[in-house]
């Protein structure tokens, strides 16, 4: 994905800051009812009965608070939690030394579980079923396996793409848990307890601006809200307000409704090149030069939710609405190809 796309969802290093905005318990995290609730009722339980925590998947575009939640999970739980992701862990051994070393109760973090090497996640289903692991040692005719038993852990997997983790992976999770979009309402809270943390000045106007542009997602609204300061300091503005934000976020390329340049270049190849469609995502793909994974899991979800496109049997389709975003008239049976809206071109 274009590293320039400012409101990409993926975490970049200016994203450090972030970690001083990561809310620490389960209610300072905004949003989210329903996987909070679920999850203060399951923590709750396990700490009743004194037990491990079942494991627990977090599936969700990127920036939605997936690595956030399970920080809450390991703290809320009062236990230790240990981090890792799945492209690190190389080899077998790697992960039966991370496993050995966990202490009854313990969480262990497992970012992009998806792309965990098969040899690797071959070694987690015993451990997620049986907290025991089946090592092989040795080679050839000297190999034996031995079995090590393991202190009863929880595992959170977290992924952007749960399409590309497999069944038995996923199946060995007690607690999945689908992250969704954050309302307008939900943005606005985490921008201004960001400039709370901050100490940035901003009017409820001003905040709220900035949560309609911020692509559903708090990691985009934590990183405008910067972006925009900038613009505020250096054009003498004591207060973010809502004329502020609006100048700064239209400087950035990001639109009225949070699109930023990789979304409307695939609403207008979808509409100038296939009048609209249906098209077929991998035909988007070639032509936006983007895997098709991340097209479907990272562009896609959000124009979807805002009525931009249609997912139908026959590929993409865009709606009248995003004919109208682009300015174009929407293609009828007398004209199929969509053409300018009068003096927009
Ligand atoms: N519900 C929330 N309330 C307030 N801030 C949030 C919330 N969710 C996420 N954030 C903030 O958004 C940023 C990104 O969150 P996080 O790193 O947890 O996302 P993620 O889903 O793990 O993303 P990725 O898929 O890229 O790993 C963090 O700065 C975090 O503080
Ligand atoms: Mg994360």
């Amino acid at each position: 994905m274009n590293t320039k796309r400012l409101i990409t969802p993926d975490k970049r290093e200016e994203d450090l800051a972030e970690a001083t905005l990561r809310p620490q318990t389960l209610t300072d995290f905004v949003g989210q009812e329903q996987a909070r609730a679920n999850l203060d009722i399951f923590i709750r339980a396990a700490k009743t009965r004194g037990e491990a925590l079942d494991h627990v998947l977090f599936v969700g575009p990127p920036g939605l608070g997936k690595t956030t939640l399970a920080q809450i999970v390991a703290r809320e739980l009062g236990v230790g939690f240990r981090a890792t992701s799945g492209p690190v862990i190389a080899k077998a051994g790697d992960l039966a030394a991370l496993l050995t070393n966990l202490e009854e109760r313990d969480v262990l973090f497992i970012d992009e579980i998806h792309r965990l090497n098969p040899a690797v996640e071959e070694i987690l289903y015993p451990a997620m079923e049986d907290y025991e692991l089946d090592l092989i040692i040795g080679e050839g005719p000297a190999a034996r396996s031995v079995k090590i038993s393991l202190s009863k852990f929880t595992l959170v997997g977290a992924t952007t793409r749960s399409g590309l983790l497999t069944t038995p992976l996923r199946d060995r999770f007690g607690i999945p848990i689908r992250l969704n979009f954050y309302t307008v309402d939900e943005l606005e809270l985490v921008v201004s307890r960001g400039a709370r943390v901050f100490g940035i000045p901003i009017s409820t106007d001003g905040a709220r601006e900035i949560a309609r542009r911020a692509r559903g997602t708090p990691r985009i609204a934590g990183r405008l809200l910067r972006r925009v300061r900038d613009f505020a300091l250096v054009a003498g503005k004591e207060v973010i307000d809502r004329a502020a934000a609006d100048h700064a976020l239209s400087h950035l390329e990001v639109d009225a409704s949070g699109l930023d340049q990789m979304d409307r270049r695939y609403l207008t190849v979808v509409a100038l090149n296939y009048g609209g469609g249906p098209v077929g995502v991998e035909t988007i793909a070639a032509a936006l030069s983007e895997p098709r994974d991340a097209i479907e899991e990272i562009i896609e979800p959000y124009l979807v939710q805002q009525g931009f496109i249609q997912r139908t049997p026959r590929g993409r389709m865009l709606t009248v609405h995003a004919f109208k975003h682009l300015g174009l008239a929407a293609p009828t049976r007398a004209n199929p190809m969509p053409l300018f809206d009068e003096g927009d071109d």
